[in-house]
């Protein structure tokens, strides 16, 4: 069982997928899209906005804006500039705006973007993230340059500097070994016990697409996932909420009885862009496998208490939460 009495925590959220063109090129990723192929995209601020409507009109609590790594400037860089921005990390920040207005908390992992970028977007987010995946040197990023594990271990680093509170983990089954993964726990646990700022991790299970470099590499088994579960769990700090995705996979209970106390967003109104394979469960689905859930925010419970959100969201936390520092049951 794991730390607080069995009972498991969740986000109402609303993916955002901003942009799918990406400078990374990563060899298990369903989501990016060559710029010229015809399906690269970056979304409309109209149309982030009806999103956001809808979210809000669903009773989310949570805008989740993911997208390619670092696009701008040669990229796309007109297209920017055609909604009246510099660069991605000022849409990105006029959208998570948007997002407050509506009455939602933003959450947002852009992959590796400038330090600058870093410290503007954390004053208009509640809680923001990037997936360390692994320290190993992996075939899987040998066209990801922004996966390269010191530039993300320094980001992460920045993140603690300007105190955002932070949301990482790492991608187990895309060519790494044993070691790799304690040594990505312990990296992790290291940057916590430095500047205690980050609020969970997860351990998200690598699911093969056909359509990718990686589409016939063999997902990690269910006993692999719990083993590396119950190593994050002994690793890292108690304070750290371990968080395991609920759809991608058939043995969530069994990933939980490992030591998970989290499963992340759920969206009523969005499919997970990064896996659109796999739906979510329903929190009645959820409820029915017998889980004793509990809404929370995209920042934690400790860091709505140690104060570590800008002015711009303080009045919507404080609408939130409860004394506690969960989702309060009078908004539920
Ligand atoms: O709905 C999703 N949420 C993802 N989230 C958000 C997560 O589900 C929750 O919204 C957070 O727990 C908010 O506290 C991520 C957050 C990160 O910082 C890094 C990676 C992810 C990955 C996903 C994802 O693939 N799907
Ligand atoms: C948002 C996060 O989604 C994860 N991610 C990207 N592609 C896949 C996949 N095929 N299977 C599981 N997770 C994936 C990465 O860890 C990224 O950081
Ligand atoms: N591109 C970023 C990363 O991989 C954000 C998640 S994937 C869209 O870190
Ligand atoms: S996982 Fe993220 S960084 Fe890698 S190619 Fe996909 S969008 Fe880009």
């Amino acid at each position: 069982m794991s730390e607080n009495d069995g009972i498991i925590t969740f986000t109402r959220n609303v993916f955002i997928p901003v942009t799918n063109m990406c400078r990374n090129n990563c060899a298990y990723c369903g989501f990016r899209r060559d710029i010229g192929s015809g399906e690269a995209y970056i979304m409309t601020p109209e149309s982030v906005r009806e999103t956001l409507r809808k979210a809000a009109e669903a009773g989310c609590v949570e805008a989740l804006f993911t997208y390619g790594d670092a696009p701008d400037d040669e990229l796309f860089g007109d297209r920017i500039k055609e909604f009246g921005y510099g660069s991605l990390s000022k849409y990105v920040y006029d959208l998570c705006l948007d997002a407050i207005e509506l009455g939602l908390l933003p959450h947002t992992n852009g992959g590796v973007i400038p330090r600058d970028d870093l410290k503007m977007l954390g004053e208009v987010n509640s809680s923001m993230g990037l997936m360390l995946e692994t320290t190993a040197d992996l075939e899987a990023h040998a066209l990801s340059p922004l996966k390269d594990p010191a530039k993300r271990i320094g980001f992460i680093e920045d993140a603690g500097r300007f105190k955002i509170p932070f949301t990482t983990g790492i991608l187990v089954g895309i060519g790494e070994t044993w070691a790799d993964r304690k040594e990505a726990l312990e990296v992790i646990a290291g940057l916590h016990k430095k500047y205690d700022h980050i609020q969970e991790v997860i351990v998200q299970n690598f699911v093969p697409k056909s359509y990718t470099r990686m589409g016939k590499v063999e997902p990690p088994s269910v006993e692999e996932m719990i083993k590396v579960l119950k190593m994050a769990r002994d690793i890292l700090p108690e304070d750290i909420s371990l968080q395991a995705p609920p759809n991608l996979t058939s043995h969530l209970n069994e990933f939980l009885a490992a030591g998970a106390e989290d499963i992340g967003g759920i969206s009523p109104v969005t499919l997970d862009y990064i896996n659109p394979e796999c739906r979510w469960p329903t929190l009645d689905e959820l409820r029915s496998m017998g889980l004793n859930l509990r809404e929370r925010l995209p920042i934690y419970p400790k860091y709505i208490k140690k104060g570590w959100y800008g002015d711009r969201i303080k009045d919507l936390i404080k609408f939130y939460s409860d004394e506690e520092g969960y989702r309060a049951e009078r908004h539920i």
